[in-house]
């Protein structure tokens, strides 16, 4: 950046530092919850798509609402953010959270990390134990998510039973025919690009596990940016009736966004990532922020075009990523609600001089996202503009 600097990295700094005192504050909200209900017991295990439905149905008998939390399992301080957000902001007295812990061959391509993705169902089950969120607390993993209840009728053979289990959870399941692919301009860019199998699986896992939990009302994460307002449209689009709700990205101490396949990263690639991504991306939003509350002088210059700020700040966090060894999959300003970028399809110089206020020409609702390679793990980031 050329003017302003000081100021900018100031709020930069101010960001960083109002990012850690959030989620400390989080972390205090959680630990007083968990004094309140000390005495509340472990979670109810379902394993299957009937004992799921039995339970559901005993919630809805007392007159309890569902609240789902899906994840993919490898818990982590960003998930229990989930489970929190769902007891503290969106569960009435009584209501019941299941959290739901599957990691969905339906979403990977042949090629990406399904054998390697991290499993730990012991692990999983203590940390959700141990949010202590409410006295009706299950966690929902499926061994029979792909079955066909029509074919899997009691007559089926223990073993054939088993075989197909065994099929629906570790690899893209023959026999399922019916697919919920989301089409559109939300689903066309950003992760879909390189991802182009990743949007169809995952909302044909999201509207199972709707149907399967008859949930209420499902909370997910802001760090999946395109994946909630993908979610959001498919519910609107299908009337499925439950309400989509979302919490805010938690980052670790380092900055970088939480997120399961963080453990698959060197110590080295670590350390570039955190210097890079998220500080660079906090810093365009924290720049953002500052040029918007900035009272220039009358006779400033006007702002650049929209286009073209968008694509400096891009190239920006693409030039700081791959100075720190990063390989950048995209880094795109997106309008927040229909994800269509605001840059320029051919970019410009992460170097151009740029007059002071600059930001100011960006759109209301503008949203940075960002899906970065370091050392093999692809991390994804986005903040506010
Ligand atoms: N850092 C985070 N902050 C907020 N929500 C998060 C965070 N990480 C994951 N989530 C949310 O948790 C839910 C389950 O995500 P998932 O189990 O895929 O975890 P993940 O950490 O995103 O894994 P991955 O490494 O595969 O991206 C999603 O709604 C996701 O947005
Ligand atoms: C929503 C989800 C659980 C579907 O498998 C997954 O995509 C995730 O964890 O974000
Ligand atoms: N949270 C994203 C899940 C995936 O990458 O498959």
């Amino acid at each position: 950046m050329t003017t302003g600097a000081p100021t900018r990295a100031a709020n930069a700094t101010n960001a960083l530092a109002l990012n850690r005192k959030r989620a400390s504050a989080r972390a205090g909200t959680r630990q007083r919850q968990r004094v309140a209900a000390a005495a509340v017991a472990t979670p109810t295990m379902l394993r299957t798509k009937k004992d799921m439905r039995k339970w559901a149905a005993e919630q809805h008998a007392r007159g309890a609402r569902v609240i789902l939390v899906p994840t993919m399992g490898g818990l982590h301080a960003g998930h229990l953010s989930l489970i929190d957000h769902a007891a503290s902001v969106c569960a009435n007295e009584g209501d019941a959270i299941v959290v739901s812990v599957y990691v969905n061959p339906a979403q990977f391509a042949p090629h990406e990390d399904f054998d390697t993705y991290p499993r730990n169902l012991d692990d999983d089950v203590r940390l959700i134990a141990e949010t202590k969120a409410t006295e009706h607390l299950a966690v929902f993993a499926p061994q029979d998510m792909y079955a066909d209840e029509e074919e899997d009728d009691d007559n089926v053979q223990p073993s054939a039973r088993l075989a197909a289990e065994r099929e629906a959870d570790s690899a893209m399941p023959s026999t399922l025919k019916t697919h919920v692919v989301p089409c559109g301009s939300l689903a066309a860019g950003l992760c879909a690009e390189s991802r182009p199998h990743f949007f169809g699986g995952v909302c044909t896992v999201v509207l199972k596990l709707f149907n399967v939990t008859s949930a209420d009302v499902a909370v997910f994460g802001e760090k999946d940016f395109q994946q909630l307002c993908i979610v959001r449209a498919m519910v609107r689009h299908l009337d499925v009736p439950v309400r989509v709700e979302s919490a805010p990205l938690v980052r670790d101490d380092d900055l970088l966004a939480l997120s399961s396949r963080n453990r698959g990263l060197s110590e080295d690639a670590r350390l570039a990532a955190s210097s890079s991504l998220p500080v660079s991306m906090l810093s365009v939003s924290a720049a953002a922020e500052a040029d918007r509350a900035l009272t220039l002088p009358a006779d400033a210059p006007p702002p650049p075009p929209t286009w073209e700020v968008a694509s400096c700040l891009e190239a920006r966090i693409a030039k700081a990523c791959s100075e720190a060894g990063g390989e950048a999959d995209y880094v795109t300003a997106v309008d927040r609600e229909t994800l269509q970028p605001i840059g320029s399809v051919k970019g410009c110089s992460a170097d151009i001089e740029l007059p002071d206020g600059w930001t100011r020409a960006l759109p209301e609702g503008a949203r940075m996202c960002a899906a970065v390679v370091y050392g093999g793990v692809r991390l994804l980031d986005n903040v506010a503009l």
